[in-house]
């Protein structure tokens, strides 16, 4: 999916916006505190339905605006166009629109829109919580497995049920006990799906890491959340007096986790602040990578203050990869010279941004 148009109306500092991007290369160029963030926050809107920067919808409304909006007409891989977009207003309603359908599931709209982000926070996918990993891998199944979703709804749901019955200490009862198997059946499809994914990634992160940080070896190793060599309904009534005394399930697919070594060791032990930006930003190459072979589509990267994030040459590394899987960019730099490379891409456009006016160059 390649988005043609995009609009925006009460968007932080950007009361009106209209954006005709590149295919390939959009590049926003302003002063700090102009709107650059702004926008692509708007685009991830579209692919997540949510902010990268806050959890609170309200923030992102303009001061003295009742709500905002971001539409965007787009074409798809086979050539066909869409309308969608997206609507939060200060009573904190929530609408979204395919082709003038109106519809309150978000899954719809940003299964349509593949967006991945790289900003100043991205090292966080390697030294943040599990949960930062989880989404990662969670992200890439979302798009691609058609089952997932739903998978992760049902095992969310099961397992809202499993911690409040354990507070209630009833889970030997035998319908909970249903419930209970139903969780741990749920629970190894899910972790099953994601092995599978880690599985596949592997060997392209094994690649593309060498060309980031080639003077490492980097590992990545999936933890599925409960003991490998165990199944999970066993490990639920194993933990059962556990999990009763602290209140919630302590094993599962909730509590999986991603691990990168160099040398069998962390690398948060090891890598400098700025390596740890070149290996995300050769996991998230490599998730395009395989985004892209395994569903014959097209995403959309966010890239935002790049010129902070990665030396000239790794920037070009990885815009030139990225451009190489036909990925639509968006970049935002305080100043053109952070990309003095550019002007080797034909297919690129320049917006600049000031006080919240967007205008191409
Ligand atoms: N709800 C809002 N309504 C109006 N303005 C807002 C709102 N939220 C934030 N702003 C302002 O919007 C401006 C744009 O911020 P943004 O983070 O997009 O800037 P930026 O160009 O990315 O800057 P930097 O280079 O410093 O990261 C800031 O001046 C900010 O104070």
């Amino acid at each position: 999916m390649k988005l043609d148009q995009v609009q925006l109306t009460n968007f932080r500092n950007i009361s009106n916006a209209t954006l005709l991007p590149s295919q390939q290369l959009t590049v926003i160029t302003g002063k700090n505190g102009s709107g650059k963030s702004s926008l692509l926050e708007a685009l991830f809107y579209l692919g997540f339905g949510r902010s990268f920067r806050t959890s609170k919808h309200l923030s992102v409304i303009r001061h003295e605006s009742s709500s905002f909006s971001v539409f965007a007409r787009c074409t798809d891989e086979a050539g066909k166009t869409s309308s969608v977009g997206l609507e939060r207003s200060l009573t904190n309603s929530f609408n979204c629109s395919i082709n003038g359908e109106h519809s309150q599931r978000l899954a719809d709209l940003v299964s349509l829109i593949p967006v991945q982000l790289f900003t100043p926070q991205s090292t966080d996918l390697i030294l943040g919580s599990p949960s930062e990993r989880r989404k990662f891998c969670d992200w890439g199944l979302f798009h691609v497995e058609q089952s997932f979703h739903l998978l992760f709804q049902h095992y969310s749901k099961l397992l809202k049920q499993r911690n409040a019955v354990l507070k209630q200490n009833e889970l030997r009862a035998p319908e909970n006990q249903f419930w209970e198997q139903q969780l741990a059946v749920t629970g190894e499809r899910l972790s099953s799906q994601r092995e599978a994914y880690i599985e596949a990634l592997t060997p392209i992160f094994n690649r593309i890491s060498k060309e980031f940080l080639p003077e490492f070896s980097l590992e990545i190793s999936y933890y599925r959340g409960w003991d490998k060599e165990l199944p999970l309904n066993e490990v639920f009534h194993k933990k059962y007096e556990y999990d009763h005394k602290i209140g919630h399930t302590s094993s599962g697919p909730h509590k999986a986790d991603l691990r990168f070594k160099v040398n069998h060791t962390s690398a948060q032990e090891i890598l400098s602040r700025g390596q740890l930006r070149m290996a995300v930003a050769a996991l998230q190459l490599s998730q395009t990578a395989l985004f892209t072979q395994q569903s014959s589509r097209k995403s959309i990267f966010l890239l935002d203050d790049v010129g902070a994030e990665l030396d000239l040459e790794k920037r070009e590394r990885f815009i030139d990869g990225l451009l190489k899987m036909d990925t639509q960019i968006f970049i935002t730099a305080i100043e053109k010279q952070q990309l003095e490379f550019i002007d080797k891409y034909n297919d690129k456009k320049m917006f600049h941004v000031e006080h919240g006016h967007v205008a191409e160059e």
